[in-house]
């Protein structure tokens, strides 16, 4: 058997198994079955996937994030805070302000600390990407798509695409609570007009600041938070009129609440908690298939 430590981290519910590569070692072609191994909730510990917490060349540290079904993702919100915290707590950074490398770029994160314990981070998550082929999105590559009319499994719906680093589409629903995430979710995330597949959020506008929101994760299903979604929903807003450019928007995710705002200058930042739920060891057999 191998073996390595581990520490489960979650931001509004959105868990992960979290690995310190500055300490432990792990075969990079296992990295999908280790994923999908650690994420059952029978055989594993449970969780929305992976997360490496790595040396890197650009920031004092990267991170990478693998869903529950081993895909990789490029970007993840909740788990860059969950990441700021794990550094700052375990001295991988001393400021209180420092840069975290992403498969989708560099993002800067602040950590709020209460008696040495990080109680809120904020991170600044950069510009979103509109243009139909930075979702990516089949159809003419420099187009926005915005209230696009989309037609799925006998149904006329609208949508709204955000790049965050990761793809999201955003459709308005009247009633949160009979949103159809479990059914049209599904399959939207791999309809073949999203060639990367895709996030799928569903927002219903509560007023101007706040909003309530329910996610399908490409890779990992429902999950309780959606980071990256959760801003994708603020700017999807902005740019349907529903919200302001500038304002602090409060999105009620099933986890908890983020609270998100599309500055003028382009950038996005989203504050809100992490959490540490467990440390320990994770036993594992080794290859491919886990
Ligand atoms: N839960 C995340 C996003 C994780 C990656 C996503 N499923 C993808 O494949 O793009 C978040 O908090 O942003």
């Amino acid at each position: 058997m191998r073996s390595f430590s581990f520490t489960k981290m979650h931001g509004l519910g959105n868990s992960y198994i979290y690995v310190d590569l500055f300490r432990e070692t792990l075969p990079e072609e296992e990295l999908p079955a280790i994923a999908r191994s650690v994420a059952d909730v029978h055989t594993g510990i449970g969780s929305d996937g992976l997360i490496l917490i790595c040396p890197s060349e650009k920031a004092p540290l990267k991170m990478r994030i693998f869903n529950s079904d081993g895909s990789e993702g490029k970007n993840c919100g909740n788990g860059l805070r969950c990441v700021a915290k794990y550094a700052y707590e375990h001295g991988i950074v001393r400021d209180r302000t420092f840069l975290i490398e992403t498969l989708s770029g560099l993002v800067e994160a602040r950590v709020a600390v209460a008696d040495g314990e990080v109680t809120s981070v904020t991170v600044d998550m950069g510009e979103p990407r509109l243009e139909r082929s930075a979702i990516p999105m089949v159809g003419p590559k420099a187009e926005r798509v915005v209230a696009e009319p989309f037609a799925i499994a006998g149904g006329e719906y609208e949508m709204t695409a955000v790049s965050m680093g990761n793809p999201h589409v955003i459709f308005y629903v009247d009633d949160i609570r009979r949103a159809p995430v479990t059914t049209l979710g599904p399959l939207v995330e791999k309809d073949p007009r999203f060639p990367e597949g895709v996030n799928v959020e569903f927002v219903e506008v509560v007023n101007e600041r706040e909003l309530h929101f329910r996610v399908w994760e490409r890779g990992s299903g429902v999950t309780q938070a959606c980071g990256t979604g959760a801003c994708a929903a603020v700017v999807a807003s902005v740019l349907n009129g529903k919200t302001a450019r500038g304002e602090e928007t409060v999105v009620h995710l099933a986890g908890g609440d983020l609270t998100i705002v599309w500055g003028h200058d382009g950038r996005v930042h989203m504050t809100g908690p992490a959490e540490t739920v467990c440390t320990g060891v994770y036993y594992y057999r080794g290859g491919r298939n886990g």
